[in-house]
């Protein structure tokens, strides 16, 4: 006989979530997506794979290897399954909404796919939220889009928040006037910057870098060893900015400086950060300013970030129970029920006379016109 032994199994790093997941999974969704809607982004819908050139070129320093590929039978060119929505908001505003007036609020919301994991997390398929601010990467572009991925993690439930910022273009920006790299070595120094090995960054030839090594921790001190390393002046206005924008956060989140931080951080320009809640392994979010190409040689500004909630919908799905459900019985009154669906009832109706409201998990019995607490 034909044992078809792998018919049970899901590949690696992709699952599904059963009904109390996936009803925190729908409350989540619902929380965030209301948030970005209540200050003014608009949803916009994009597909699940596309041309992978689009997704690959849209943003300088897009990795595609991470990308599931395909050859369309159809067109015959290679495809790409989503491994994050933010290049297909930068493609529609560079196409489609390049004419509508600036700046451009959209929000999106969506699963995203890549061929390994994160690190240890293994997790191959994520749920990825997101509100993108096109055409403005200010101050207070960035001050509106912090304060947005908080208040959109608060509405899901997420509780004791942490924002951690860095410099993406830290080393690149030092590296062109106050501490010359040559440019075989930038991409060395980033990395062991990166890794925080201070004897690699030495033998990689970034000792002038060393002082940023120490420049990590609670925002405040951080700032100020990043100011006094700072003596040319080359960082003098982005300092400025993470002071105001952290000083915008007020008490809703905690904040840490990690200037040289460059994990996740591929097309991001001057500001990256990640955002971490209490009781959740792992980032919860990522978001930036960046530079969208398109027809200008230039490109055009935006600020954005993303969520992957998953690790929260699991914490959530554990200490928040299913609620009341009502059970009614064989030959109910239909009516009463739908009066009672209407005001909010969540109905399992009996099949047979002989099912039970406690079997199937229901805490009220509908009795006459009353629900009847089991
Ligand atoms: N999409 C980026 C985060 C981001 C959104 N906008 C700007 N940056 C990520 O998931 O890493």
């Amino acid at each position: 006989m034909h044992h078809d032994t792998d018919r049970d199994l899901l590949p690696e790093g992709l699952g599904d979530r059963l009904p109390a997941q996936a009803a925190a999974a729908g409350r989540v969704r619902r929380a965030m997506t209301d948030a970005f809607a209540s200050h003014g982004y608009a949803r916009v819908e994009t597909p699940t794979i596309e041309f992978e050139k689009s997704m690959a070129s849209r943003m300088v320093g897009v990795k595609p290897r991470r990308m599931f590929r395909l050859v369309d039978p159809i067109s015959l060119r290679t495809l790409s399954l989503r491994s994050d929505i933010t290049v297909q908001i930068g493609r529609i505003a560079a196409t489609s909404l390049a004419a509508r007036p600036r700046p451009l609020r959209l929000c999106y919301c969506g699963q995203v796919l890549t061929i390994k994991g994160d690190g240890l997390d293994p997790t191959r398929e994520r749920l990825q939220l997101g509100a993108e601010l096109i055409g403005n990467d200010s101050v207070a572009a960035a001050a509106e889009i912090v304060a947005l991925a908080i208040e959109a993690l608060e509405a899901a439930g997420a509780t004791g928040i942490s924002i951690d910022f860095t410099l993406p273009d830290l080393v690149d920006t030092l590296a062109a006037e106050a501490l010359p790299l040559p440019p075989s070595q930038i991409e060395a120094v980033r990395r062991e910057l990166d890794a925080k090995d201070a004897g690699g960054l030495v033998d990689a030839g970034g000792q002038a870098y060393l002082p940023l090594l120490y420049a990590i921790g609670p925002f405040e001190d951080a700032i100020a060893r990043l100011a006094a390393f700072d003596a040319g002046g080359a960082l003098a206005s982005r300092i400025a900015a993470l002071r105001e924008i952290a000083g915008r956060i007020g008490g809703r989140a905690r904040v840490t400086l990690d200037p040289s931080e460059r994990h996740g951080f591929e097309y991001q320009s001057w500001l990256g950060f990640t955002i971490y809640a209490a009781g959740v392994q792992g980032a919860l979010g990522r978001g930036g300013t960046y530079r969208i190409l398109g027809e200008a040689a230039e490109g055009e500004v935006a600020t954005g970030f993303s969520l992957y909630p998953d690790r929260l919908i699991d914490l959530l799905s554990e200490t928040t129970d299913e609620g009341a459900s009502l059970f009614l019985p064989w030959g109910h009154d239909t009516e009463t029920a739908a009066r009672l669906r209407a005001i909010g009832w969540r109905t399992v109706a009996a099949l047979s006379p002989e099912d039970d409201a406690l079997t199937l998990g229901c805490s009220h019995q509908l009795t006459g016109a009353e629900a009847v607490p089991l």
